[in-house]
């Protein structure tokens, strides 16, 4: 039975193809002599593997036959209408890269004739092009990006970098143009590499990411090259091997062959596969890929004999809800359970995981309620309101000094000392460190601090509640006494915004080994709680850290525009070391994004609505459900939603439900993560709204400062949203957060908007 590899598609398969596709591949895989295929090869094509066969009357599939040995396999390169069809077979070649060693299906100049390819082995394709783009914008050898870091041709063909194509890097001299060059490069891996050079990344690195610099092995028969051209890493770019019929319908049923599914950058393919000694961490930018890591990691692990007890989870519910969805995607065949523990996955946000573990203790829950809370007791099923900090501090707080007053200096020193230290009495409190807090208490301080906890727990406990804080920390400690471990492998989404109380869960549910813990997480995304450092939680990832850089979701210039927002400050990931985000970059470019002043708020709803309006007709509109515009808080979403309305514009508010067809959305920023749409409005980007006033944070220079980081990576989250188009507006004065650079990447033009040309 011959194996199937697919090439990826340039362009999709047309919808009323699908059908034909799927049942010409399902007939090929199962036996390529059936009648009706038609496979036949074409005289004086370029490439004597090359064949083309009968998908219907007028349409023809082109692809490469590789008998190794007894083996068949085919590569499906694409179907063409039937003469079309023809003309691509014969100019197309199958190839290893003579440097590389990775396979590469290229176009050749002029049909050769076969027999002058028979004559070579049929092996070195005649008068390649590598469709090098001439239109790029052609500089100066000085002015040239790759020249300033040092690099020459021969650096590039060392790596294989085919030479035309090198010669054309070299002459280009900004970015616009790596991306156009890139995006027409002979192969998708070559233009990785030039993207990365020209990020300042060095031969080194390059050579790591792709899995380049290994000596090609040369031996064996030219189908054996081929075949181990096509499976390696950097390969994965561009071919997948098809493993069934089911994963063959769902790439030809997907719209755009579902490229994360099955095209998985190397690094994502190694961190996927690979198996660790210990809890691993993959860090990265907005749209980096890190989900489609853990997705495909949570496939792995979960398809492992047994089968064993995989957790995936995540921090919102919400989030948990894509990630089913998403994984349903992935592959249908994946058993998702409900339960606890039980064998296969399941997939559930961190807070339902701990409810499930103290419902499933019942009243077995009485030790770790102890050793918590001081009593013996916990009513599980209903959650402490968010006014109950202010309440303890009115009817407990008369000793408080002034800047201590603030629900929030309360709800972070309670998430991240009390409740992790598990301390339940005031003598205790007085004893206890409180590094990284950013605010000394001496020891009155202290007493009317733990006055105010104990009436926030004496009122909890009279009106039979917990928070969620309280909830994680009696599951993990339940499952610590005894050791309770209801999962083999737990893998994290989000992991920058769990609080110490979800990762004493995290460490609680799953004992030490082997692919214990695998984490995702981008510490610029933390828009909830405190910063956080793992090994105080006994989970250890250093070593074990790596990180992506791609960002395959949104332009380079909506990518610079948000990494604006995030320049000038300090951030710092899980293992406490500083981020960065300079090494993250787009292979995909687009329009500068807008930016729109406006003088009021109703100034800035008729401009929102115009520009709406404007998308939606043009030729060929987004879909609607893919514009959002996102906002800071739900009372701002009612009142955009409003305005628009009184303006004729038809959007809809999203909440905790997922985005359904047919209108706009307007969604929170909180709301936004984990999303993406073509086209994005950030509305209301003023001063006072995004920073947001912070007074409640006025307690300490700390709190503040982390709060602040907050707000930024908010607008950073909001800004990556955005797959093609990103638009930002306000009124009054514009967010600080602006001013900095993001704004210089930005295209104001003020004499256009006030003439109403958005
Ligand atoms: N190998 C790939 N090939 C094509 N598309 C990919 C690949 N990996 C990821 N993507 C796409 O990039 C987008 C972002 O991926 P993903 O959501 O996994 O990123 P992320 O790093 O988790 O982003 P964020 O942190 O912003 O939530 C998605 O549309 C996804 O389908």
């Amino acid at each position: 039975m011959p194996t199937i590899v697919m090439a990826k598609q340039e362009r999709t398969v047309e919808p009323v193809l699908k059908k034909k596709a799927f049942a010409f591949l399902e007939k090929l895989s199962s036996d390529d002599s059936l009648p009706g295929l038609h496979i036949e090869p074409i005289v004086n094509s370029a490439d004597p593997r090359v064949r083309t066969g009968r998908v219907d009357d007028g349409y023809r599939a082109v692809l490469f036959k590789i008998v190794n040995k007894d083996a068949v396999t085919y590569v499906f390169h694409g179907i063409w209408a039937h003469d079309d069809a023809i003309r691509e077979a014969e100019r197309t070649t199958l190839r290893v890269n003579p440097v590389s060693g990775i396979a590469e299906i290229r176009r050749v100049e002029v049909p050769a004739a076969a027999e002058a390819v028979e004559a070579t082995g049929g092996f070195s394709a005649p008068a390649e092009t590598s469709s090098t783009p001439s239109p790029i914008a052609k500089a100066s050898m000085q002015d040239s990006l790759l020249t300033a870091y040092g690099l020459g041709v021969a650096d590039l063909t060392g790596l294989g970098l085919d030479e035309d194509f090198a010669q054309g890097a070299m002459e280009v001299a900004d970015e616009e143009a790596v991306l156009a060059l890139a995006g027409d490069a002979p192969a998708d891996w070559q233009g990785l590499a030039l993207i990365d050079l020209s990020t300042g990344m060095s031969l080194e690195e390059v050579t790591e990411r792709l899995s380049l610099g290994q000596e090609v092995d040369t031996t064996g028969s030219e189908e054996e090259q081929l075949i181990r051209g096509l499976q390696h890493p950097a390969g994965q770019l561009s071919f997948a091997w098809i493993e069934d019929n089911e994963e063959l319908r769902r790439v030809i049923e997907d719209t755009d062959f579902a490229a994360w599914r099955i095209f998985l950058h190397p690094l994502q393919k190694k961190y996927v596969d690979r198996d660790y000694r210990g809890p691993a961490k993959v860090t990265g930018g907005a749209g980096t890929g890190k989900t489609v890591v853990v997705l495909h990691r949570a496939r792995r692990l979960a398809l492992q004999p047994g089968p064993p007890r995989v957790l995936l989870t995540t921090f919102t519910r919400n989030l948990a809800d894509a990630l089913r969805r998403d994984m349903r995607v992935l592959d249908p065949d994946v058993e998702i359970t409900g339960g606890m523990g039980e064998r296969g996955l399941r997939i559930a946000g961190i807070d339902q995981v701990a409810h499930s573990v103290l419902k499933d203790a019942g009243r077995d829950i009485a030790p770790a309620a102890e050793a918590v809370l001081g009593v013996a007791t916990a009513d599980v099923t209903r959650r402490t309101g968010p006014e109950a900090w202010s309440e303890a501090i009115s009817a407990a707080g008369a000793d408080l000094p002034e800047k201590l007053r603030s629900p929030a200096f309360f709800a972070a020193e309670y998430t991240m000392i009390v409740l992790p230290r598990r301390i339940t009495s005031a003598e205790k409190y007085f004893r206890v460190p409180r590094r990284g807090r950013g605010v000394a208490l001496n020891r009155g301080q202290r007493a009317a601090v733990w006055a105010v906890i104990e009436r926030y727990r004496a009122s909890a406990r009279a009106h039979g509640t917990l928070d969620f804080a309280e909830v994680a920390t009696l599951a993990a400690a339940h499952l610590d006494l005894p050791k309770r471990r209801p999962f083999d492998h737990v893998l994290v989404d989000e992991g920058q915004d769990l609080t110490p109380a979800h990762w004493q869960l995290l460490r609680a549910l799953v004992s030490p080994g082997p692919n214990d813990l695998f984490i995702a997480e981008d510490s610029h995304q933390r828009i909830y709680g405190q910063k956080v450092t793992l090994s105080h939680f006994g989970i250890e990832t250093r070593g074990r850290s790596r990180r992506l850089t791609l960002n395959y979701r949104t332009t380079q210039q909506n990518l610079r525009w948000a990494m604006g927002i995030l320049d000038g400050a300090d951030y710092r990931d899980l293992e406490d070391e500083a981020e960065q985000h300079d090494e993250y970059r787009s292979a995909r470019s687009g329009p500068v994004p807008r930016v729109l002043p406006c003088d009021s708020l109703s100034g800035e709803l008729d401009q929102a609505a115009e520009l709406v309006r404007s998308w939606s007709s043009e030729e060929e509109p987004p879909a609607p459900e893919t514009v959002a515009i996102l906002v800071r808080d739900r009372f701002q979403r009612d009142r955009v939603v409003a305005g628009l309305a009184e303006r004729g514009v038809e959007v809809r508010a999203v909440d905790a439900e997922s985005v359904k067809s047919g209108a706009p959305v307007v969604m929170t920023m909180h709301r936004a993560k984990g999303t993406e749409f073509a086209r994005v409005l950030l509305f209301g980007v003023r001063e006072g709204s995004i920073p947001s006033s912070m007074k409640e944070y006025d307690t300490s220079a700390a709190d503040w400062d982390d709060a602040m980081l907050r707000e930024r990576s908010l607008l950073y989250v909001a800004a990556t949203r955005a797959r093609d188009v990103l638009a930002v507006s306000w009124s009054g004065e514009r967010s600080s957060l602006l001013q900095d650079s993001a704004q210089q990447y930005s295209d104001v033009d003020r004499s256009e908007q006030s003439h109403g040309v958005l």
